[in-house]
């Protein structure tokens, strides 16, 4: 079954407690909180203080996706407010190589991120230190788009990597999810499953959550 890890921007932000302990109480595994800067894409959400604000709120993993220009800035800022795990784009950084070893000396999981224009070879000597991959299956910025299909052959590629070097991180996958795409990607190597729309636009939510569970089972 994938893991699944709902993302607040769907959420009510007017009842955002009330979303989280929704999810939490379904039996989700993450909670993703998308961090946009208006730079690194054209859309802005949150910073660091909404990560301390869930904190007390829940136990489950806090998946942070940072996408901001030159993650480093932040990254301490990050872990120091409750952060499970920081993902950052290689894209973003001219350094991502120390950006994901900074995570790491903080105590938080790392996670390398690629947007669907990037190739997997991009994030090869990032492996062996990585505790996820973020495969980007929309452009980043907004929630609500369509999956983009050419990303399974991504997801397959990325597993194949992972099986002969046996290598253990887990392989996310986010934007465009819902039960259809969910097991498309599981079938091809993704282990956790990031929606948004899908849950919290919906007038069923925990529907949804079990409904994801099903197609991956
Ligand atoms: O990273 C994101 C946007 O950049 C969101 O997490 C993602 O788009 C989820 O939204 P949806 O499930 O509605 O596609």
């Amino acid at each position: 079954m994938i893991k699944i890890a709902p993302s607040i921007l769907s959420a009510d932000f007017a009842n955002l407690q009330r979303d989280v302990e929704l999810v939490d109480q379904a039996g989700v595994d993450a909670l993703h909180i998308d961090i946009m800067d208006g730079q690194f894409v054209p859309n802005l959400s949150f910073g660091m203080s909404m990560v301390a604000a869930l904190r007390p709120v829940t136990s489950l993993t806090l998946d942070c996706h940072l996408m901001i220009v030159e993650p480093e800035r932040f990254v301490a800022q990050f872990a120091q407010a409750g952060a499970d795990l920081i993902g950052v784009h290689v894209e973003s950084t001219r350094h991502i190589y120390h950006v994901l070893q900074q995570i790491k000396a903080a105590g938080v999981k790392a996670e390398v991120v690629v947007n669907p224009g990037t190739p997997i070879s991009a994030i090869v000597d990032l492996l062996p230190i990585v505790d996820q991959v973020l495969i980007m299956t929309v452009n980043p910025g907004f929630g609500g788009q369509h999956f983009l299909q050419p990303m399974l052959a991504k997801i397959q590629e990325l597993d194949q990597i992972k099986q002969t070097a046996g290598y253990d991180f887990d392989i996310e996958v986010d934007g465009g999810i819902n039960a259809d795409t969910a097991k498309l990607c599981y079938d091809a190597g993704a282990t956790v499953a990031v929606a948004g729309s899908y849950i919290y636009d919906s007038p069923e939510p925990i529907q949804r959550i079990q409904d994801l569970k099903v197609a991956t089972n």
